[in-house]
């Protein structure tokens, strides 16, 4: 199990294992473990030149041990220091002396002509970590700004300076800036911000360091990665005598005029991820069939009856008065919903469709919002909305009494109780027309054959990006992916991991 610790966590777990260490170990540790990693880097180059940013903190503390460490082997290390001595914590002081004390050049951080003399071989952000608490401006921006000119692998300790651990956006929001680490080595435990909304752009590739902290020391983690192990109980292979009835029925509510492709797009998800049957239920007039799926069947959402079926609400669904009430008549159904699109912006619209959510709490819902759809939810705006995402999904779904998935880079999945889980698949790619609506088809499905609700949103998500990686990986993308492409690539990795994986 991936797990993922908050800063507030880490803070305890390091607490506990200080307590039992002689003082300076963890960041002897830090320090070295960075070296080590920065040596690998750069190993095979010639004329090796290291530039090692020291910040304030403890993190700059880390850095320093890692010149120290550096300076014994053959090639040249500079330190650009950002710290006030009398101000630094006891670890950080200690490092500071000990690099004093090696074959280390100390340069001025805030002169970039000084830092811009030398072609780097790499460069090590030790700015700041997880106790950054304001943005970085003034001088400290522009030698940021000028490492993220470089071509040189910049190996970022603990997390990339700028970025918050927990949420993954950059510190001060827009128009603040962040280093563009290559590498990150993190410390102690994997942190949500490196993998939702920039810490994926920010932190390069993740390699974690636990620093020999012992298991008592850790504390139970309330958010993890997705990953397969998390759905695989529910992989089942098809038992022999079946027929259609057992694998449930898919009802998509949705597609007003001019928006009819969007239902149709979740339905042939649906039929291609396994349901036995599946309807749309048209909000204005239906078409007679799908031309290249007739096996769908098209209805008039009037004439249908929503009874136990598990309903899709929302692709195309429009706002009109009348799609409200069908809307309001899916919300009163004993089956299992998912939720999206305009279903989602006129329950926004109407605290009496939000009571009709809320009432479904002992049926299973899950909303699958964008960040616009979620600001509208949550009464925010979008910046809000992504200023931290981990936390917007925890009060979505908590709100509704439903599973949130908060979609975008690093879609987080969100449960009543609290708990997330971040997902890791999936690319820019999916930034398409009617990718949502294959998500939502792909939930109804796996739902419709009696998945459990928190594995059938798990698998969903994991498999919508594993197909479109897989499909980028084939050259289809990311420039000019359609929704309708990841259809039957997603038919193709469910069947796979059935067979791979069911018990
Ligand atoms: N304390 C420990 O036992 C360990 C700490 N570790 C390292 O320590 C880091 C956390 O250290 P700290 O809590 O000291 O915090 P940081 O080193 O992340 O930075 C905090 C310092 O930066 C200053 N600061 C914050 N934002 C600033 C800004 N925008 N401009 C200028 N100054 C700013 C603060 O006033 C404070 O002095 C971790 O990320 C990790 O790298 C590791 O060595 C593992 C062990
Ligand atoms: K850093």
């Amino acid at each position: 199990m991936s797990a993922l610790y908050s800063i507030a966590e880490i803070r305890q777990i390091e607490h506990a294992a200080k307590a039992g260490l002689p003082s300076y170990t963890l960041m002897q540790r830090a320090g070295e473990a960075c070296a080590r990693l920065a040596l690998s880097l750069v190993a095979g180059e010639d004329e090796i030149h290291v530039l090692i940013l020291a910040g304030p903190g403890n993190n700059g503390g880390d850095a320093l041990e890692a010149a120290h460490y550096l300076s014994q082997f053959d090639l040249h290390v500079a330190v650009a220091l950002h710290a006030d001595e009398a101000k630094q914590p006891d670890d950080a002081r200690h490092a500071l002396q000990r690099a004093r004390e090696s074959e280390v050049e100390f340069l001025d951080v805030a002169d970039p002509g000084h830092l811009a003399s030398q072609r780097w071989t790499l460069v090590v952000d030790g700015l700041f970590g997880i106790g950054q608490t304001r943005p970085i401006v003034g001088k400290l921006r522009a030698c940021v700004d000028y490492i993220n000119t470089l071509r040189c692998p910049v190996l970022a300790i603990d997390i990339a300076s700028g970025m918050n651990a927990d949420t993954g956006s950059v510190i001060g929001g827009a128009g603040c800036v962040a280093v563009r680490a290559t590498h990150t080595l993190s410390f102690i435990g994997d942190k949500p911000g490196m993998h939702t909304c920039d810490g994926e752009d920010f932190s390069g590739d993740i390699l974690l360091e636990s620093l020999d902290i012992e298991e008592s020391c850790f504390v139970t983690p309330h958010a993890r990665l997705n990953e397969l192990s998390l759905f695989s109980s529910a992989l089942k292979p098809r038992a022999g005598n079946t027929h259609k009835g057992s694998y449930g029925d898919v009802i998509v509510v949705g597609g007003a005029h001019g928006m009819g492709g969007a239902p149709v797009l979740a339905a042939r998800m649906a039929a291609h991820a396994g349901s036995g049957r599946v309807f749309i239920a048209f909000v204005d007039d239906a078409p007679a069939y799908d031309s290249v799926h007739p096996e769908l069947m098209m209805r008039q959402a009037d004439r249908v009856e929503f009874s136990t079926a598990t309903i899709v609400v929302g692709p195309g669904l429009g706002t009109s008065r009348h799609a409200h009430d069908v809307l309001s008549r899916a919300l009163d159904a004993q089956g299992r919903i998912v939720i999206d699109a305009d279903a989602l912006n006129m329950i926004a619209a109407e605290p009496g469709l939000q009571h009709k959510l809320q009432d479904r709490a002992q049926h299973t819902s899950i909303i699958t919002p964008h960040p616009l759809e979620a600001a509208r939810l949550l009464d925010a705006t979008t910046a809000e909305i992504q200023h931290d995402r981990p936390q917007a999904a925890r009060l979505l779904a908590r709100h509704f009494k439903s599973i949130a998935i908060l979609k975008g880079a690093g879609t987080v999945i969100a449960f009543p109780d609290g708990e997330i889980v971040i997902n890791t698949t999936g690319n820019p790619a999916l930034s398409t027309a009617g990718t949502g609506d294959v998500l939502s088809g792909l939930c109804g499905a796996l739902l419709a054959q009696g998945w459990p609700a928190t594995q059938a949103a798990l698998a969903a998500v994991w498999m919508h990006g594993r197909a479109a990686d897989q499909l980028v990986d084939l050259g289809v993308g990311p420039v000019g992916l359609t929704a309708s492409e990841v259809i039957p690539a997603i038919r193709t990795l469910l069947n796979q991991i059935i067979r791979d994986h069911a018990r």
